[in-house]
């Protein structure tokens, strides 16, 4: 079995390293010469696999993304062509709500905000929107949810998007759709836009072409700038640079790149190859992992937002990503040269709090 795959994609050799000749490369100059000769394709969120991609594909009968999203992937085609696939829906979901804990606790500093007197909107309430509201309401704001395909099944417990774009704070986090009923790309347009008040803040952990970057940008550049958090941006890897200055955090599409979830993004493709081939699935996502560099602390007083911004940072700093991503910007290549060489990052979950009040757990840490 010949087996391509992305050059990022970690664990790959131990995984299928004994079963299947592996060829790997970078995710966004795959050609179709490459799969001539291939029976597995595994990739990331770069890759589009279209006709084009499997133009001279014939062999191939397995195609993997290891990624929640699957907007690159074009599953038509590859059910028409007996293809099978897989993708990993919720792999990262937690290093996604571990990304908007680190840029709320930001926000809050940087508007010296009290975050439990806030309103925060989902929008988007799936895997990675569950674990961004159970964080939020971990640090005791208040939360609202926008969900129209859920809100069908459960009116009461979610709010319409106008509601939503009242709050706060509004997180994003809907995959990126062109049709059906609620279709997201450019779903923050500008009308939206231009609707919102200067107080507010946005994030963005999703899709960038879920929001209208020029009417952003346009917006940032009047005298009532919103706050914003961008960790994707619209056409991608060609960003629209002028709007990083008007953003109070930037980072290169890493809000999902714990170490965990990328080894539960492979695990998963691992699982369904294992399937497909009647192979027994031997080892856990878990035993891929070294053990994190700090496993616990002990707390002798109450989790305020101070301390809990302290702890967060022991874990992850997302403003470290923030000025690595402003110090490179402009160079030529590099928002894939941040993501290739992002260092370890570890989830919040890697770090114990001993004598910590249950909301530590909320917030993602392990108790
Ligand atoms: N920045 C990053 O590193 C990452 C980005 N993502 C992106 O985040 C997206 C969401 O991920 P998950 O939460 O795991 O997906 P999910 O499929 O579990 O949840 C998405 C939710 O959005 C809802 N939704 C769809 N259209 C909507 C609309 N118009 N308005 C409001 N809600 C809508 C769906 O009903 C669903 O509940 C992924 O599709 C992916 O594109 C995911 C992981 C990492
Ligand atoms: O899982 C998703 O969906 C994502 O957006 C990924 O975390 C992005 O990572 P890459 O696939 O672009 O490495």
């Amino acid at each position: 079995m010949k087996l391509l795959a992305d050059e990022n994609m970690p664990y790959v050799q131990e995984l299928f390293g004994d079963w299947a000749e592996i060829v790997t490369c970078a995710g966004r100059n795959m050609t179709p010469e490459q799969l001539r000769d291939v029976d597995v394709l595994l990739v990331r969120s770069i890759t589009q696999v279209n006709e084009d991609l499997l133009a001279e594909a014939s062999r191939l009968r397995f195609v993997g993304t290891a990624t929640i999203g699957c907007d690159h992937i074009d599953t038509d085609l590859l059910a028409r062509r007996g293809i099978g696939f897989a993708s990993a829906p919720g792999c990262n979901k937690v290093a996604v709500g571990d990304y908007v804990l680190a840029a709320l606790l930001k926000v809050g500093e940087h508007k010296n905000w009290q975050l439990k007197d806030k309103t925060l909107a989902v929008v988007g309430v799936g895997n990675t929107g569950s674990e961004v509201a159970q964080r939020a309401r971990a640090l005791g704001m208040t939360v609202l949810l926008c969900d129209p395909f859920k809100g069908e099944h459960d009116p009461t417990a979610f709010v319409e998007l106008a509601h939503a774009l009242t709050a706060d704070i509004v997180s994003f986090h809907v995959p990126l759709t062109h049709e059906g009923p609620h279709p997201t790309w450019h779903l923050l347009d500008q009308s939206i836009i231009d609707g919102l008040n200067g107080a507010q803040v946005l994030i963005n952990a999703c899709r960038g072409d879920v929001w209208d970057n020029a009417a952003l940008l346009q917006r940032q550049q009047g005298t009532d700038p919103l706050t914003l958090v961008m960790d994707v941006w619209e056409h991608e890897p060609a960003l629209l640079a002028p709007l990083v200055p008007h953003t109070l955090l930037a980072t290169p599409h890493i809000a999902g790149y714990s170490l965990e979830g990328k080894a539960r993004g492979t695990f998963a493709l691992y699982r369904a190859l294992c399937e497909l081939n009647g192979r027994q699935v031997s080892l856990t996502p878990e035993q891929l992992l070294p053990l994190p560099p700090i496993g616990a602390v002990h707390l002798h007083s109450e989790l305020e937002q101070a301390l809990i911004a302290r702890l967060v940072q022991l874990v992850y700093n997302i403003e470290h990503d923030d000025a690595a991503f402003r110090l490179a910007l402009g160079q030529p290549g590099f928002f894939d040269r941040l993501r290739k060489y992002y260092p370890q990052r570890r989830e919040l979950g890697s770090l114990q709090l001993i004598n910590a009040a249950s909301t530590a757990h909320g917030l993602g840490f392990k108790i």
